[in-house]
């Protein structure tokens, strides 16, 4: 299972992270986001990671060529779309990018917002479900209806994000078997300052469901 901690803004706390045992960190390219990091941000937190670690940047409603000019002067391996983005805008980015994984990220309201998740099949590498929120575009800490999202099943493989945390983690995945998992505010003491005590228990949580 992949396990992606995100909205890391410090060097320190992204190598304790990957050395918890995270195969993936984020980082918040959003600027109106609490947890926005910038590209010189961004190169001084991931000069000491481990090269098997992803590193997966954050964009919402961005223009393709600006994420572009960003990614070749980061070692981001993997781009998530956490805004309107529109299957044709993310074919234009795979284009741009071909060799980085494209994660489109869905804001879930109801059950028809994850059924239009299809028109997505055939643009991204990964899908990322994450709860909706009127005002914010991420990072809410909001869980996601575990129950209605029994029967998600779709043909690539795709993160469960929104409100996780070391408490309700093993619950979420009793219910559902994502490919991966997405934490940012659940094991944070304020935003972009992680807590490394919850993510170190989050990881032990996560111990039995590893091999999913
Ligand atoms: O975290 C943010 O500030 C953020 C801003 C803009 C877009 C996405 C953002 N974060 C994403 O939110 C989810 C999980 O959040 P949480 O665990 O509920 O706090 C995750 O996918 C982040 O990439």
């Amino acid at each position: 299972m992949r396990i992606k901690i995100c909205g890391i803004t410090q060097p320190d706390q992204g190598r304790a992270i990957a050395n918890l045992g995270a195969t993936a960190l984020g980082f918040i390219l959003v600027p109106s986001s609490p947890r926005y990091v910038n590209i010189e941000q961004i190169n001084a937190i991931t000069v000491a990671i481990p090269d098997q670690i992803d590193l997966i940047g954050v964009f919402a409603d961005e223009q393709p060529e600006i994420i572009q000019q960003i990614i070749v002067k980061t070692p981001l391996t993997s781009v998530q779309l956490h805004g309107k983005e529109s299957p044709e805008y993310c074919q234009r980015l795979r284009q741009l990018l071909p060799d980085r994984e494209i994660i489109k990220a869905l804001r879930i309201k109801d059950r028809e917002s994850w059924e239009k998740s299809a028109i997505y099949f055939n643009s991204v590498d990964t899908l990322l479900l994450d709860a909706y929120h009127p005002q914010l575009l991420g990072g809410t800490g909001h869980t996601l209806d575990w129950q209605a999202l029994a029967s998600f099943s779709p043909p690539l493989p795709w993160f469960l994000a929104g409100g996780l945390n070391p408490d309700n983690i093993s619950e979420a995945l009793t219910r559902l078997h994502p490919q991966g998992i997405d934490v940012s505010s659940g094991v944070e003491r304020s935003p972009g300052d992680k807590d490394l005590k919850k993510v170190a228990l989050l990881l032990e949580r996560l111990q039995k469901f590893r091999d999913q």
